[in-house]
This record gives C-alpha cells, sequence and structure tokens, in this order.
C-alpha cells in the first residue's frame, strides 16, 4: 500500500505542475485548450472523466508534458538475467540498467525540434499523431515499457488528465508582478523524479459561472 501511495502521488502531481507551466508560457496553447474546453464542456460545470476522450487538443498537450518532462525521467533499475548485447554494446549477466526515458523523448532523429514544446505533433495529421504514452513507442515511455511497465499507468494516465483540464478549464492564471510567460523558470531538478527547480508561483482567476465551482 505505502508503495502504491509513493509510485502514485508525486508523479502525478509533479506533470500536472508542468503542464500548466508549459501553458502559462504558451498562451496561445492556454486559450486554444481553454476555447475546446469551453466548446467541448461549456462554463457552467466542471469537466469530468467522461468528457476527456473529446478534449483532444488537452489531450495532446498531456503526452507533450510526459515527452519533455517525464516524472521519472530514469525510469526504475532493471537487472541483466542473462548477458546480451544492445547495439552493438556487451551487457553482462547482473549489470545494473537504467533506461534514460528522458534522453530518448529529446533525440533529433526521433523528435523535430526536440526542445520545442509543440502538442501539435501528436494531433490528427501531426507527426507523432498515432503515438502513445502506454508503453508501445519505445520513443515515449513515460511509464515504462515490458512487464514490469507501470501499475497505475491508466488510473495515473486518467488523474492527471482529468486534474489538468479541471485547472485549465477552471482558472485563468496571473503571475506574479513582472513576471512574463516568456521568461517563466522552466528548470528542472533532476533526481528520482524530474520536478521544477522553481515551483510555479501563480495566482488563480476564475473564469466558469459561480455555480460551477459549488461542489454538490
Ligand atoms: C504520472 C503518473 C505516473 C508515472 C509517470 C509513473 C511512472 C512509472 C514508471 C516509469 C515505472 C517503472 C516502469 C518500468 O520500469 O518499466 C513505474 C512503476 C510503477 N508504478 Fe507508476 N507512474 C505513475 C503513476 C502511478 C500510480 C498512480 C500508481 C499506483 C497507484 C503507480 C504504481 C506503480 C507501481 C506499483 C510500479 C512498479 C511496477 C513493477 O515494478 O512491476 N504509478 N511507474
Amino acid at each position: 500500500m505505502q508503495n502504491l501511495f509513493v509510485a502514485g502521488t508525486e508523479t502525478t502531481s509533479t506533470i500536472v505542475e508542468w503542464a500548466v507551466a508549459e501553458l502559462i508560457r504558451h498562451p496561445d496553447m492556454l486559450k486554444r485548450a481553454q476555447e475546446e474546453m469551453d466548446a467541448v464542456v461549456g462554463r457552467d460545470r466542471l469537466v469530468s472523466e467522461s468528457d476527456l476522450p473529446r478534449l483532444t487538443f488537452l489531450n495532446a498537450v498531456i503526452k507533450e508534458t510526459f515527452r519533455l518532462h517525464p516524472s521519472t525521467p530514469l525510469s526504475l533499475p532493471r537487472m541483466a538475467s542473462e548477458e546480451c548485447e544492445v547495439a552493438g554494446y556487451r551487457i553482462p549477466k547482473g549489470t545494473e540498467l537504467l533506461v534514460n526515458v528522458w534522453g530518448i523523448a529529446r533525440d533529433p532523429a526521433l523528435w523535430p525540434d526536440p526542445l520545442e514544446f509543440r502538442p501539435a505533433r501528436f494531433l490528427p495529421g501531426g507527426t507523432h499523431a498515432d503515438v502513445d504514452v502506454k508503453g508501445g513507442d519505445f520513443g515515449l515511455i513515460p511509464f515504462g515499457a515490458g512487464r514490469r511497465i507501470c501499475a497505475g499507468l491508466s488510473w495515473g494516465l486518467r488523474v492527471v488528465t482529468v486534474t489538468a483540464a479541471t485547472l485549465v478549464h477552471s482558472f485563468d492564471w496571473e503571475l506574479p508582478a513582472g513576471q512574463t510567460p516568456d521568461k517563466l523558470n522552466m528548470e528542472e531538478a533532476f533526481s528520482l523524479l524530474l520536478q521544477r527547480a522553481v515551483p510555479l508561483m501563480v495566482h488563480p482567476v476564475p473564469r466558469l459561472l459561480p455555480s460551477a465551482y459549488q461542489i454538490a
């Protein structure tokens, strides 16, 4: 139970923080995500899980956030049970291996303009329209892949998407006086988790009808 708690809390909150930060840094994309949600959900209620399949742009934003800021940048350690060869390198039996999930998702051979935050690559007609984060596409494996893939993938992905959607739909975001979106600090702090070096400080301004915020 403790393992599930540890594995499932900061991984999800970190990626939501990155998604909101990327949208604040790109006001045109924040506007596009909000307009999509206004069209699908309206402004008289909160977004719900059943809305998610129709939020095409928001889902692309989440994938792009997982690509640039994967919660666990080096995945979890693996040990070679047999000697093997990978890409010409001999891996002795018993070697501990880490997969550089972060590096793979920034490989220019796989991702055009890899350092650009560009959700449109995942939209229909985009360069990576058919790629998802569920372990089938080795260029994007924020939940790992194979037999030991994240046990909470399905739940974690839904929690991340619905939480980010709620924040983006429900509020406009004001930066502290003197800060501008283009200067937002996006430095990463590497450890087991990939967190923001500087926590996101923003002021939420409600944008829905007041009745939408009342929880029954
Ligand atoms: C954004 C959310 C999450 C991310 C990015 C994430 C990422 C990962 C990654 C990369 C691994 C290692 C997979 C591998 O080695 O191939 C993993 C394992 C695991 N995750 Fe998650 N995780 C998330 C949410 C959750 C949640 C919500 C739970 C459960 C409540 C969970 C439970 C686990 C468990 C139990 C493992 C170990 C699986 C095993 O070794 O067989 N995770 N996760």
